[in-house]
């Protein structure tokens, strides 16, 4: 099975070793590959930041990042001191021509010249050139080098274009791996093989029979200790600019001739291209904003985002969308896009909403039908169908559900999406990562957004923390007779 064969040897060097991102995502992510056996003996996870430790000072760090991050009944001693035998650490300001190069250098030069080697860029993005910039003129790009390129990837079109370019005077495209984690879940990914693996749903895909999509990221945790970079992003940037749009194309993408990861990525560059675009005749009609304010999340009492901030802030804290995609498969059907920061649960999910049957033998109409991909939690697909109500003498309908989760053999939980995307890079598979032209598609539809927000053309609503979002945005659906998951019966 391919999930468990290990992977050829490897250099894995991360810029912003001792952040956030590498403690908490990037070292348990290898740690749990290690465990299933992916990793070989003789790889590398070269950590390197500006702080000057050395490596037994890197290593404790490490060490306490899996003693936090890795449950106990998986994070075994032995491994352990396995994993953190792999790595070393490097003192470098990435930015600056002069700093240590050369002890990179030197530790990369251990290994033979043929190696895979994958940049892992976790800092900030403005800082991508500059490291680029200087791998390139300490001669560290090889052909077997690949850079690994964090979110966001940009903030707008012209910032965007200007990491692409910056990145792309020193790798081509083919080595640029472009990191969406919701294209790293398995029930993201199961998509593909939902629609095309199965004549019955593939027959139905399309607005002939589909009424209307939604697809929702919400969480229930506000901006955590993120709130300087989060005010900055917003909902929009944060979640739709990119996973949701991502989602979106799995959703409505034709069948790509292959599994091939340009045919897949021009197949959902076709999605983004065929989006609407959305005026300042439509934004107001389009979408709605908001920002939570105190309530009650899972039992306990949670200030605004504004008290969280302890500032005034324009950034939306949940954004919804009614999107068009304009091809002959999807004409007039929406596809309503949300994501909410303190939502009343945790949920990522696809709806598909069907149209229901013109029949006129049970009196009433019957519902649509309506299936749902779990993307998390408890992953899985439920297909709500009409069956004739057993209890009653009269032929009336009442629904009932098809539900199957989906699991890992043995009923293990599945991994995280970081580590099949890490480990995908060592392979050189970019299907999972996203191509500068998607990027660019995505920024010039959620551009014209983002600009009309900022000039408040539509107002900013507000939520209490703990609920499901804004009035205005159920009111939206509820101008096509359409309602969320939650309000259906
Ligand atoms: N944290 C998360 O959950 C997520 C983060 N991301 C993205 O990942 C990136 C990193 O995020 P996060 O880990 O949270 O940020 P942190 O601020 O926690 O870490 C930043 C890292 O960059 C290093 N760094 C800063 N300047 C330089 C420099 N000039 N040269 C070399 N290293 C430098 C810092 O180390 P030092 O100060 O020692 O140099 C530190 O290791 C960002 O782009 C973020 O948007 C994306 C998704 C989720
Ligand atoms: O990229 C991001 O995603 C997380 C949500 O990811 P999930 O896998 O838990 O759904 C979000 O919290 C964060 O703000 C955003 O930057």
């Amino acid at each position: 099975m391919e999930h468990v064969q290990q992977v050829e040897p490897f250099d894995y060097v991360i810029f912003g070793a001792t952040g956030d991102l590498t403690m908490r995502k990037l070292l348990p992510a290898l740690y749990n590959r290690l465990r299933m056996g992916q990793i070989p003996d003789d790889a590398r996870i070269i950590g390197t930041a500006r702080t000057d430790i050395d490596r037994e000072g890197y290593v404790a760090r490490a060490r306490e990042a899996l003693e936090r991050f890795i449950p106990d009944d998986v994070r075994s001693p032995v491994l352990v001191d396995r994993f953190l035998g792999l790595i070393h650490y490097v003192t470098l300001d990435g930015t600056r021509a002069d700093s240590q190069w050369g002890d990179l250098s030197a530790v990369l030069s251990e290994a033979p010249a043929d190696r895979i080697r994958v940049y892992y860029f976790a800092t900030a993005p403005q800082l991508y050139g500059s490291i680029c910039e200087n791998l390139h003129s300490h001669g560290l790009v090889t052909p077997h080098s690949r850079v690994v390129l964090e979110k966001p990837i940009g903030t707008d079109m012209a910032t965007a274009t200007a990491i692409n370019d910056g990145v792309g005077q020193y790798f081509p495209e083919s080595q640029i791996y472009r990191i969406d984690h919701y294209l790293g879940k398995e029930t993201v990914q199961n998509v593909l093989a939902l629609r095309f693996a199965n004549p019955i749903m593939n027959a139905i895909w399309s607005g002939e029979q589909i009424e209307s999509v939604q697809i929702t990221a919400a969480e229930t945790v506000g901006v955590e200790g993120r709130a300087s970079y989060y005010d900055t992003s917003g909902a929009m940037r944060d979640m739709i600019q990119n996973h949701l749009l991502q989602v979106l194309c799995l959703v409505a993408m034709e069948a790509p001739d292959s599994l091939e990861a340009d045919t897949v990525r021009n197949a959902k560059l076709a999605v983004l291209n065929a989006l609407r675009p959305i005026t300042d005749e439509t934004v107001a009609a389009e979408t709605v904003r908001g920002q939570y304010t105190a309530g009650v999340v899972g039992g306990q009492s949670v200030p605004g985002y504004l008290e969280e901030l302890g500032q005034p802030s324009n950034t939306e804290t949940y954004a919804a969308v009614r999107a068009w995609v304009d091809t002959p498969r999807w004409k007039g059907v929406p596809f309503y896009i949300r994501t909410a920061k303190r939502s009343a649960r945790k949920v990522s999910e696809i709806v598909i909403r069907f149209r229901s049957a013109p029949t006129t033998l049970f009196g009433s109409a019957p519902a649509g039908n309506v299936l749902v991909i779990r993307v998390q939690p408890n992953e899985g697909i439920e297909l709500h169908l009409n069956v004739k109500n057993p209890a009653l003498d009269a032929y009336t309908l009442r629904t009932a559900d098809l539900d199957t989760t989906i699991r890992m053999e043995g009923g293990l939980p599945f991994p995280d999406s970081y580590e099949r995307l890490l480990l995908d890079a060592v392979r050189g598979n970019p299907v999972l990562f996203i191509r500068r032209d998607e990027v660019e598609a995505a920024w010039r539809w959620a551009e014209p957004v983002l600009k009309a927000w900022s000039e408040n053309k539509v107002p900013m609503q507000t939520y209490s923390a703990g609920s499901y979002g804004p009035e205005t945005s159920a009111e939206m659906l509820a101008e096509r007779g359409d309602k969320w998951h939650e309000d259906m019966e």
